[in-house]
This record gives C-alpha cells, sequence and structure tokens, in this order.
C-alpha cells in the first residue's frame, strides 16, 4: 500500500480522505503538532478501493459539473460541525438538498430518523445508491431525483444542507414560505450568508436581509475555507441557521416584497424621494386603477393621476419616510406598508 509523508502546517487539522473498503469511506482526523508530519495512507491505488465512490467523487473520475455547483464537501470537521449546530433529534425527519457523493447524508442518517434528499444529477444518485444501498442507513434513506425547486416539499422537521449556490435565494423563500419546520442549517456562498443576516445600517442591508429575517430569525453559524471542498469554489462559504417565525407574520409577502423592492433598489436615499418620481408614481397608480377596477369602482370615479400624486404625498409626508431604506427595521416597514394599504396603495 503506497503511503507518502506530507508536512503539514503548524497547529492545523488534517483532514485527508481515506478511502477503505468499496462501501466504507473514512476520513483521518489528527492533531498535528508543531514541527510533525503526518502520515496520510492513499489507497486509491488499492485493488479494493477501485470501482468505490470517492466521497469527494475522485475514485470515481467523476467530473463534477459546474452548472449544478458541485462542490462536494470533504473536510470531516465541518460536516461533524454542521450536524452538531443541528442538534438533529433521533426523532427528526431532515430534508438535505443536493447529497451529492452523500459525505454529509451519511452523517445525518446516523443521527435523523430519515433523511429525505433531492438530487438533480443522476450520477450523483447512482454514487449515492452505491454508497448506501448495502449498508443498514439505507432504509432512513429516500431519494427524490429531480430539482428540489419543482417539487412541492414532503413534510420535514430540519434542512440541512450544503446548498448548490446557484439556487440560494430560491430556496430559502421556498423554505421559509412554507415554515412547517422547526429549522435549516445550510452552507451559502459568504457574501449571501452576510446579507441573509444583516442588520439595519450596515453595508450588507438588502432587500435580501429585510425579507429573509421577516420570515425568520437568522445567525451566522461559521466560515468556511475553501479548501473544504473538492473542487474548491472560486468564493469562500459560510454556513447560517434560519428559525423559522411560528405563527408567520401577518403580512401579504407579494406586497412587502414589492414595497421593499422599491425601497431596497436606491436604499442610500430618502424613502420619500423615492415615490416622488415620475416612474414610481405611473407605476404604483397603474397598481391603484387595477385595484380600483377590481373593487368594482366606476371608470369615471377612479381618481386621476395628479389626486392620486396627492394621496401619496399624504402618506410619504410621515417622518418615518425622511429615512433611507439602509436604516429601517422591521417595525418601519411594516408601518410604512400600512400606511399604504390603508389608502388603497398596494405593490403588486
Ligand atoms: C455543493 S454540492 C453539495 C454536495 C454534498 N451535499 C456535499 O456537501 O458534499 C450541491 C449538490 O446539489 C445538487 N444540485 C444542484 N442543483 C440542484 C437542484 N436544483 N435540486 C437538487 N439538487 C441539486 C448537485 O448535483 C450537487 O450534488
Amino acid at each position: 500500500m503506497p503511503k507518502e509523508r506530507r508536512p503539514v502546517p503548524m497547529g492545523l487539522i488534517s483532514a485527508e480522505p481515506l478511502h477503505t473498503t468499496k462501501s466504507k469511506l473514512k476520513f483521518s482526523t489528527k492533531i498535528v503538532m508543531p514541527g510533525q508530519s503526518v502520515k496520510i495512507a492513499d489507497k486509491s491505488k488499492d485493488k479494493k478501493a477501485k470501482g468505490a465512490h470517492g466521497v469527494d467523487g475522485q475514485q470515481s473520475g467523476m467530473v463534477f459539473n459546474k452548472g449544478h455547483g458541485q462542490h462536494i464537501l470533504k473536510n470531516p470537521l465541518v460536516i461533524s460541525a454542521i450536524v452538531e449546530k443541528s442538534a438533529i433529534k433521533s426523532t427528526d425527519i431532515v430534508l438535505e438538498i443536493g447529497p451529492g457523493t452523500g459525505n454529509l447524508t451519511e452523517k445525518l442518517l446516523l443521527a435523523a430518523k430519515k433523511v429525505i434528499a433531492f438530487e438533480i444529477d443522476p450520477r450523483m444518485v447512482a454514487e449515492l445508491n452505491k454508497r448506501f444501498q448495502n449498508s443498514p442507513l439505507w432504509s432512513k434513506l429516500e431519494i427524490i431525483k429531480g430539482n428540489c425547486l419543482d417539487f412541492d416539499f414532503p413534510y420535514f422537521d430540519k434542512c440541512v444542507a450544503n446548498v448548490p449556490y446557484a439556487i440560494s435565494s430560491a430556496l430559502v423563500f421556498k423554505l421559509l414560505k412554507n415554515p412547517t419546520f422547526k429549522c435549516a442549517v445550510l452552507m451559502f456562498q459568504r457574501e449571501f450568508a452576510l446579507r441573509c443576516c444583516a442588520l439595519p445600517g450596515s453595508e450588507a442591508y438588502c432587500r435580501l436581509s429585510v425579507n429573509t429575517q421577516l420570515l425568520s430569525r437568522c445567525s451566522h453559524l461559521m466560515k468556511i475555507s475553501k479548501n473544504s471542498f473538492n473542487p474548491p469554489p472560486k468564493v469562500e462559504s459560510s454556513v447560517i441557521r434560519l428559525d423559522p417565525k411560528h405563527p408567520p407574520p401577518p403580512v401579504d409577502f407579494e406586497e412587502w416584497d414589492g414595497l421593499v423592492k422599491l425601497i431596497f433598489n436606491r436604499k442610500n436615499k430618502k424613502v420619500s424621494s423615492i415615490f416622488r418620481t415620475k416612474v414610481t408614481i405611473a407605476h404604483l397608480y397603474e397598481r391603484f386603477v387595477s385595484y380600483q377596477t377590481m373593487e368594482g369602482v366606476a371608470p369615471t370615479a377612479i381618481a386621476s393621476v395628479d389626486v392620486f400624486k396627492e394621496l401619496l404625498s399624504s402618506v410619504v409626508e410621515d417622518k418615518l419616510f425622511a429615512k433611507r431604506g439602509r436604516s429601517l427595521d422591521q417595525e418601519d416597514i411594516s408601518t410604512m406598508l400600512d400606511l399604504f394599504t390603508s389608502k388603497g396603495i398596494h405593490f403588486i
């Protein structure tokens, strides 16, 4: 069995894959002391390992599909930390998006009652079958083939996933708009993660922050380095936790988002000035007319655009609208929305 000695930087925790038998793939995890080197067993040429699915896809020679955001988590310490932070109970049903070759899935299966995993790539589904079908964990795993965004999610308690970054936003809102679950612990591109959790007044605070925090409590759990993945992504990553609000806030999300979009397109401007621009007035007047029509108001009785402008001005003269979008908190936005809707002004 060929072995190699590699020097490891002082104080680092080595997390190299140790490929064992056909379906059991393990990692060696050792604290390396200053000046020490670590032995890394390389069984890639071992006959027994031939044909085995690699924990990071290397053994099977799989070419990763960048379009599917395939960056396999290869660092067992990160995987353990994600599972630990998820505080999974033995009675929990876990939803995993994009199990890939199953490194995180395996730990989730050990902790949970059941794992329901959506995987878009049939090659990954084949890897998962190979990895788990002869294992006692198999009975706890349900793999759903396809794009997770095309399905209604089944009941689950927790969602834990190293998310394909291209679907980050769509996934967050798909989850939070149907908040029957307890929490989600999700790996995202660092920038996206920080925007979800950003507070009013901070640089990263934006429409995504406002909307995520309307529907959940959001906390940044840990930063993950590029080297924890194979292949390493170009961007940094972070794990965050979302605890959906129970019960959900009593707002029409689409109306809320329409207002937030208008404000945060120009978050450094005073909110009142946004509602004085021609384009915003024209857009809101069009919405106003269609609502009035739907409510059965005769066309001749619908307010003219000039009357509508006065109505709009009467709302935005409230001192709340002297603030800039970047500093508005949830309560401010909620009050603004109430003021608008009480006057029949809508955003969708
Ligand atoms: C970042 S990798 C994570 C793999 C694995 N969970 C891990 O941590 O090693 C993302 C995985 O999601 C899958 N995927 C990408 N888009 C998807 C979608 N829309 N629905 C379901 N799975 C998807 C990819 O094929 C890939 O296996």
